[in-house]
């Protein structure tokens, strides 16, 4: 299994607990489209799930390896959602510098024809203190797609990413998740995830309130925004 998250439990402060008891699966070759209201705790679920905030009850398992173990963090790769890239490196050197941490040669050819599709032809060898916002995110997506782990977690990533890129990034995330691979895609935008998604998880207050397949999601609910705001409307979120 990819991603097995077993009763886990967080909080910044004693006073105020951010997770309660989540437990989350996700298969292999599938995508979970993981959402929930501003605050409900998505990113930090998405931190814990990474060993970037330690779990102080429960257990995660990447890849069959608790995530705190070298083979875990080389089973996985991690896209946040802010925008926070060496500024003093080109997108190529980022690039490079990526697959030298996982220990992945570099195949110079894809990297070049990555960039043309998302509208970056020939801005390899700029550096990324002059890419815009969405140049940056683009650049992140690309570091993903080249490295295929077997979990690919994305939080907000496409935030500021033009209509035409995000066509491509709905086909390379498809793609993505094939042969035993799985990506945890966490967005407010449910028109992509419509379209991406094999499974959703929906987090309200910190708690795992639903986990199921899309279509059933479809056929019971109509579409994502409705299974979201019953939730919501169930447990009094405003
Ligand atoms: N470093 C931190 N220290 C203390 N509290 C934090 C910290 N980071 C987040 N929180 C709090 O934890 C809760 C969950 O935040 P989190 O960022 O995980 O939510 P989210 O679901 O990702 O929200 P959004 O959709 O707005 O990105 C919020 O109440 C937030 O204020």
């Amino acid at each position: 299994m990819p991603l097995t998250v077993d009763h886990v439990d967080y909080a910044y402060s004693f006073q105020k607990p951010v997770l309660h008891d989540v437990s989350l699966s996700i298969s292999e070759n599938t995508i979970m489209g993981l959402i929930g209201p501003n605050g409900s705790g998505k990113s930090t679920l998405i931190k814990v799930i990474l060993d970037l905030l330690q779990t102080q009850g429960g257990t995660i398992r990447i890849d069959g390896q608790k995530n705190s173990t070298r083979s875990a963090k080389m089973s996985s790769i991690y896209l946040s959602s802010n925008d926070y890239l060496p500024e003093f490196l080109t997108g190529e050197e980022y690039i490079r510098f990526m697959h030298g941490l996982y220990a992945e040669p570099l195949d110079m050819q894809v990297l070049v024809g990555h960039f043309d599709r998302y509208s970056m032809g020939g801005r390899h060898r700029d550096l990324i203190e002059d890419y815009s916002h969405g140049m940056r995110k683009k650049l992140q997506l690309i570091a993903a797609f080249m490295l295929e782990r077997r979990l690919t977690v994305i939080d907000e990533t496409l935030n500021g990413v033009d209509i035409e890129s995000v066509k491509i990034f709905e086909k390379d995330v498809r793609s993505l998740a094939k042969d035993g691979r799985s990506v945890l895609l966490c967005s407010h935008d449910f028109g992509v995830l419509e379209n991406v998604a094999d499974d959703v998880a929906v987090l309200i207050q910190g708690v795992l309130v639903f986990q199921g397949d899309l279509g059933s999601v479809n056929k019971d609910y109509g579409n994502l925004s409705v299974l979201a705001s019953e939730y919501i409307q169930s447990v009094g979120v405003e």
